[in-house]
């Protein structure tokens, strides 16, 4: 909605008028809709990460929310190296159960990964030609693609090759080396005005802390079978590597029910995902292990979508709820001494009522 609004702001205000028509007849409590920021919805991915692990009710540490979408990725993440001071434009403030965060959260607008593929794909049709071969794509796989409907978004617009034809011939050579080089040109990496930055003169503090990714992020590790982060980085490049080597018949046969869309597309999606996971946000063979691919947390999906309801809803407090000074048990044995006690005194109140006893002289 984001890059529908940039690319035909009157396209989207449709969508959102449809929307609302619908919702306003529905049984549900609606009370309006609106484009969601980049900030936002980095933002309530990592409440959600965190609220469902219950590490903000109880003050641990928290993890890290790393979001993949079609259109824009997110990251999200406290790290001690950072107050808000050097970016106040990546600083969202929050005070959650009596604890202040001070969580530094960057949205990339087009690089979702279709958003990217996009990029790739006019990374290597800029001279317009008549049929390009895909490092990114198996050996085997072709497809006749319109210039028009690739170049069709504000991702890549500006980019359109003046004297190109109708259409291109999309061959794969599935060749993941030469992918990851393709891939490495959708981020600029030369400058940056910061102490230090991820890409695009993006500012990024020390990653730290384990980190969830989710969305796309699994979708696509999980088909490729890549989700264990103890294995080795580089194993993890050779077992992908061999993936976008497999020929696209023997793919498609492998995967018969999976949809082709997506399936010609793992290549390319894994790919990127470790180069924007390393090149792009500067995680090493080492720190990658920190990153638990996931879908779930105890039932409820991962995404900005709780997050957002958490908070619209006031269900997670500013201030912790005021605990007891003592524990039940604790309870139970002052009020039986008290009691205990209140009852002696009672006792010893009524003691000039007590029978006199009368003690009579002895008798020699
Ligand atoms: N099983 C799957 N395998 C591969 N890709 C998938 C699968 N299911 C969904 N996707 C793709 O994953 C991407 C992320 O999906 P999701 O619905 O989370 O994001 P989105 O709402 O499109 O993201 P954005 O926030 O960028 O608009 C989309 O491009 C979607 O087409």
């Amino acid at each position: 909605m984001r890059l529908l609004n940039i690319e035909n702001s009157g396209a989207s205000d449709r969508v959102f008028q449809a929307v609302s028509e619908s919702l306003q007849k529905s049984p549900f409590s609606f009370q309006g809709a609106r484009i969601l920021s980049g900030q936002e919805e980095g933002a309530f991915g990592w409440v959600t990460v965190n609220y469902l692990d219950d590490r903000l009710k109880q003050g641990l540490e928290t993890t890290g929310a790393l979001d993949l979408g079609g259109a824009s990725t997110q990251i999200s993440f406290i790290s001690d190296s950072f107050d808000g001071s050097e970016s106040p434009a990546n600083s969202v403030a929050f005070r959650l159960y009596g604890n202040d965060y001070n969580l530094y959260t960057h949205s990339f607008l087009c690089y979702g990964k279709d958003q990217v593929l996009r990029m790739a794909l006019a990374h290597q049709t800029q001279s317009g030609p008549e049929s390009i071969l895909d490092p990114c794509f198996h050996n085997g796989y072709s497809k006749i693609k319109n210039y028009t409907e690739l170049y069709n978004s504000p991702c890549v617009s500006d980019r359109k090759p003046t004297s190109a034809n109708q259409v291109f011939t999309h061959t794969g050579k599935g060749n993941f080396y030469q992918c990851q080089e393709v891939v490495k040109s959708v981020f600029d990496v030369s400058k940056c005005k910061y102490s230090q930055c991820s890409f695009n003169g993006i500012f990024q503090p020390i990653l730290q802390g384990p980190f969830g990714a989710f969305s796309a992020y699994y979708f696509v590790m999980n088909f490729l079978n890549l989700t264990d982060t103890s294995v080795p980085l580089q194993s993890v490049k050779e077992a992908l590597a061999r993936h976008c080597a497999t020929p696209w018949d023997t793919i498609k046969k492998q995967h018969p029910e999976i949809k082709e869309k997506y399936l010609s597309e793992y290549c390319f999606s894994g790919t990127y995902i470790l180069t924007l996971l390393t090149e792009g946000y500067n995680f090493t063979a080492e720190s990658y292990s920190s990153i638990k691919f996931i879908k779930k947390i105890k039932g409820s999906d991962a995404g900005w979508t709780l997050g957002y309801m958490l908070n619209l809803t006031n269900m997670i407090p500013a201030e912790a709820p005021d605990t007891p000074l003592l524990p039940h048990a604790g309870y139970v044995s002052v009020v039986t001494i008290i009691a205990l006690v209140l009852f002696a005194l009672f006792i010893l109140s009524l003691r000039p009522l007590w029978p006199r006893c009368s003690q009579k002289p002895e008798i020699v």
